[in-house]
């Protein structure tokens, strides 16, 4: 129930804080609105019982009544569309945001390996729409109500039992609700298939897939796969929405039998002298009115009712996000420099959802100022060593200690403003250069001398030397007056924004090199190593992921791990004179090199 109103209160928000002025308008236009109808009919009734009983000056009241709720209607209906438009699409914008902020801003990613919350989010981008259009549903379901109410007190005053009538309303709204159902069923039920099939039509649009599309000549297959998901998804949502058309005919049925009764009931009434001419004329417009009000009821209803589904999601994305970011019991705050450095004691990690270990007892000391090299075969464990030190996850058994702090004791957002470096899988941020750059340090984007002193240690100077307009270069060619650079120079750009920040506790270079080639490789990570121990007093832990041990070797501590143990650690001499798998590995490498 605290969902539930968590869930209005949320979503009819954006649209009181995006547009204000508007959201209240549209509510009293759809309440004036509401009450146009029976105001109408019992015009009419007015009119018709003046005729009848030859009367001029009520019948002049009635006309002059209908006159101006006709045009009062004109009017009001225009500014209602109008403020319904703009109440929507500022509240988009509102709501796009804030689901920018849950999605982006949760703790960790285990979020995006977890399909519970992959569904919930595929649905809530599918119908993004409808979380901003609680203002709109609940002024109409709001109008439709009111208008329900007003034609129902009408009726009762012509003879309490054409009240018959609001049972038959009741009845149609239950098959409405049955009907909304169907369709929020058929839409969990089709989440995987349906985000199956976006990212089938995503990689068969985007650009970065189009050189394996076509080398391949994939475009037949993804398109045979994207026909299969798509037949799944909407043979379940057709299959939902005839028998929601089927309910809807049962309803246009209860409907008609209601609006042939009362007119029934109503004739028998003025045949037995207990209704008036104008009795009958209310009777016919409000059974008419009664049917316009059930079938907005339920229209308004079932948007309503779809509306709050989608708000509850996002209830639940809130609560997700909450609970992922429950800060420590006994916060600690991290140290602010590292005197003693990094352990990990016997330290165990699992993806979520799966029982393999990808590491298993690892326990490593990563001392205050060094420079660490990660080496192993591909699936060794080394990006997801990574990942537990940036606290994206954390480890299932054992510890990771900074200067005497468990890291979960520090709060995350904390200890990744001390935590930076560049990744395999780094953004190719398409705003101005300068921008680009600096979005890791959002301060500096105006402070060229930062800037330029970040992408000189990133050996990037070149890169942007050679754009048109230097640091305020638009990087990307889809826009208008875009540049593009090469993977190497995009690269380059996302070492100089990871070499910016200031202080960090731990610098992690995992394979963001994979575009250059070896020799530049090992000459940027030598700059990386010698900036590091120049710097050393802070106490910066400096750890490289590569696969080329003529790059691994420079560091001061190789750790060497295979399938999620370590095998060995040393310097490069030291295992080189162990004559281990290290050694092994660099040989064949050597070899390998001098051979090409
Ligand atoms: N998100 C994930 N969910 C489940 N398993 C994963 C995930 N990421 C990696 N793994 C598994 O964890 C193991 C270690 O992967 P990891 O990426 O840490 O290896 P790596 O040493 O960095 O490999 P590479 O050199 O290829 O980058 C692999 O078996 C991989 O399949």
């Amino acid at each position: 129930m605290r969902d539930t109103f968590r869930a209005f209160t949320t979503t009819i928000g954006f649209g009181f804080r995006a547009a204000p002025r508007h959201a209240a308008a549209q509510i009293a236009m759809e309440v004036l609105l509401s009450l146009a109808g029976p105001a109408i009919a019992y015009g009419g009734k007015l009119l018709v019982d003046a005729a009848v009983d030859g009367e001029a000056r009520p019948a002049v009241i009635a006309t002059a009544l209908i006159s101006a709720i006709v045009a009062g209607l004109i009017i009001t209906i225009y500014y209602s569309v109008h403020c319904s438009f703009c109440v929507l699409e500022r509240s988009q914008v509102v709501a796009d945001r804030k689901l920018m902020r849950l999605i982006g801003g949760i703790h960790g990613l285990a979020h995006h390996e977890q399909s519970e919350y992959l569904d919930q989010v595929q649905r809530i981008r599918e119908e993004r729409e409808s979380l901003a259009g609680m203002v709109n549903a609940t002024a109409g379901l709001g109008s439709a109500v009111l208008g329900f109410v007003a034609t129902a007190v009408l009726l009762a005053r012509v003879h309490p039992g054409l009240l018959a009538l609001v049972l038959l309303a009741v009845v149609s709204l239950l098959i409405a609700r049955r009907a909304n159902d169907l369709a929020i069923e058929a839409q969990e039920d089709t989440s995987e298939t349906e985000r199956l099939r976006r990212h089938l039509y995503d990689v068969g649009t985007a650009a970065p897939a189009g050189k394996e599309l076509r080398v391949f000549g994939l475009v037949p297959e993804l398109l045979t796969r994207h026909h299969r998901a798509s037949d799944d998804v909407l043979d379940a949502r057709n299959r939902a929405d005839w028998r929601a058309a089927r309910l809807g005919s049962l309803d246009a049925l209860v409907n008609a039998a209601g609006f042939i009764g009362a007119i029934v009931a109503v004739l028998l009434l003025a045949m037995d002298g207990r209704a008036t001419p104008g009795d009958v004329v209310l009777v016919v417009g409000l059974a008419m009115e009664m049917g316009e009000v059930i079938s907005r009821t339920a229209e308004y209803g079932g948007e309503f009712l779809w509306t709050m589904e989608q708000a509850r999601r996002l209830v639940w994305l809130e609560r997700y996000a909450e609970d992922a970011a429950a800060a420590p019991a006994d916060p600690a705050a991290p140290p602010a420099a590292l005197t003693t450095g990094i352990n990990l004691t016997d330290v165990t990690f699992r993806y979520p959802g799966s029982d393999r270990p990808v590491l298993e007892n690892v326990s490593l000391h990563l001392p205050a100022g060094s420079v660490v090299s990660l080496v192993g075969d591909n699936g060794a464990g080394k990006t997801s060593l990574v990942k537990l030190l940036c606290d994206f996850y954390r480890p299932d058994e054992g510890q990771i200690i900074v200067d005497g702090r468990d890291l979960r004791d520090i709060p995350s957002e904390e200890w990744r403003d001390r935590v930076t470096g560049a990744f395999q899988d780094y953004v190719d941020f398409e705003f101005r250069a300068r921008e680009s750059v600096g979005v890791s340090s959002p301060s500096h984007i105006g402070d060229d001398a930062v800037l330029h002193t970040a992408l000189d240690r990133a050996d990037a100077t070149a890169v942007v030397g050679g754009l048109p307009r230097g640091l305020d270069t638009q990087l990307g060619t889809t826009w208008g007056d875009g540049t593009d650079l090469s993977g190497g120079q995009w690269q380059r750009l996302a070492l100089a924004r990871g070499l910016l920040r200031p202080d960090p506790l731990l610098v992690v270079f995992d394979e963001p090199t994979a575009a250059l080639d070896a020799q530049t490789e090992h000459a940027l990570f030598d700059r990386f190593a010698r900036a590091a121990r120049a710097g050393a007093g802070g106490g910066t832990i400096t750890l490289l992921v590569s696969h080329r041990f003529s790059t691994a070797r420079m560091a001061d501590i190789i750790v060497v791990l295979d399938g999620g143990r370590i095998r060995e650690i040393g310097s490069h001499e030291e295992l080189m004179s162990r004559g281990g798998l290290y050694a092994e590995l660099y040989d064949i490498q050597s070899r390998a090199y001098l051979e090409a």
